[in-house]
C-alpha cells in the first residue's frame, strides 16, 4: 500500500514519525546570519514516504475540521498545499509584503533573523470559515502570530497552527496564547 492509500481514520498515530522527521532535518550553522542554527527541511521533501507520513499525520487530526488551509510563504506553501488537497480544503497563500495583487490585510512582525510583513487577500477568507495554519518551523512565533491576526481580521476562526518543527527555546507559543499549536517535533 502506498502512503497515499493509507486510510486516514482509524489508522492510529505514527509512532516513529517524530524520530524519522528528526533524522531527516539538517542543521546549518550561521545561516542566514551568524548565531542562527538553521533547520533545513528540504531533505524531508525529497523523501516521498516521509513527506506523505507527515501530511497523513496532520490530516488525521483535522479531517472535516477545516474549510481552508493557510500556507505561509515560502516554506509553508509546500506542505500547506499538500495538506489542503488531502483535507479537501481551499488553500490560502499568506505572502510577504507586496506580492499579492488584490486588496490585502497586512501585519508586521519580527522573527529570529530580522523582521517582515505578511499579507492575505481580504476576500480569501469568509466570516466564520475554519482555518488551519501550516508552516515548517515555529521559532519566535512572530510569523504564526501574524497569520493568526490576518485570519481574525478577515473574520475567520483559527482551528490550529501546525508546524513540523518547534524551536522550544524561542518560546513561540507565548505569542500564540489561546490558539491550538501542534508541532510534530520539538527541539
Ligand atoms: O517563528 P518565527 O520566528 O516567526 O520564524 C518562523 C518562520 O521563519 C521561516 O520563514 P522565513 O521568514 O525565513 O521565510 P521562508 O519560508 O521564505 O524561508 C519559517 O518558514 C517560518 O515561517
Ligand atoms: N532556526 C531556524 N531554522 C529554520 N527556519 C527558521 N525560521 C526561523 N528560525 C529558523
Amino acid at each position: 500500500m502506498t502512503p497515499d492509500q493509507r486510510p486516514v481514520d482509524g489508522d492510529g498515530p505514527d509512532p516513529h514519525l517524530a524520530r524519522d522527521v528528526a533524522a531527516s532535518l539538517r542543521a546549518i550553522p550561521d545561516f542566514p546570519e551568524p548565531g542562527v542554527l538553521f533547520k533545513d527541511f528540504t531533505p524531508l521533501l525529497l523523501d516521498v514516504d516521509l513527506r506523505n507520513r507527515v501530511s497523513t499525520d496532520v490530516v488525521r487530526r483535522y479531517d472535516g475540521a477545516a474549510d481552508l488551509v493557510i500556507g505561509i510563504e515560502a516554506r509553508g506553501f509546500i506542505l500547506g498545499s499538500v495538506i489542503a488537497d488531502r483535507l479537501g480544503a481551499g488553500f490560502v497563500p499568506v505572502r510577504k509584503e507586496g506580492k499579492l495583487p488584490s486588496q490585502t490585510h497586512s501585519v508586521s512582525y519580527s522573527l529570529e533573523y530580522g523582521s517582515a510583513t505578511v499579507e492575505v487577500h481580504t476576500d480569501a477568507i469568509q466570516a466564520g470559515q475554519r482555518v488551519l495554519i501550516v508552516d515548517d518551523v515555529l521559532a519566535t512565533g512572530g510569523t504564526a502570530a501574524a497569520a493568526v491576526e490576518l485570519v481574525r481580521r478577515c473574520g475567520g476562526e483559527v482551528v490550529a497552527v501546525e508546524v513540523v518543527l518547534e524551536l522550544g527555546f524561542l518560546r513561540g507559543r507565548d505569542k500564540l496564547a489561546g490558539t491550538r499549536v501542534n508541532a510534530l517535533l520539538t527541539d
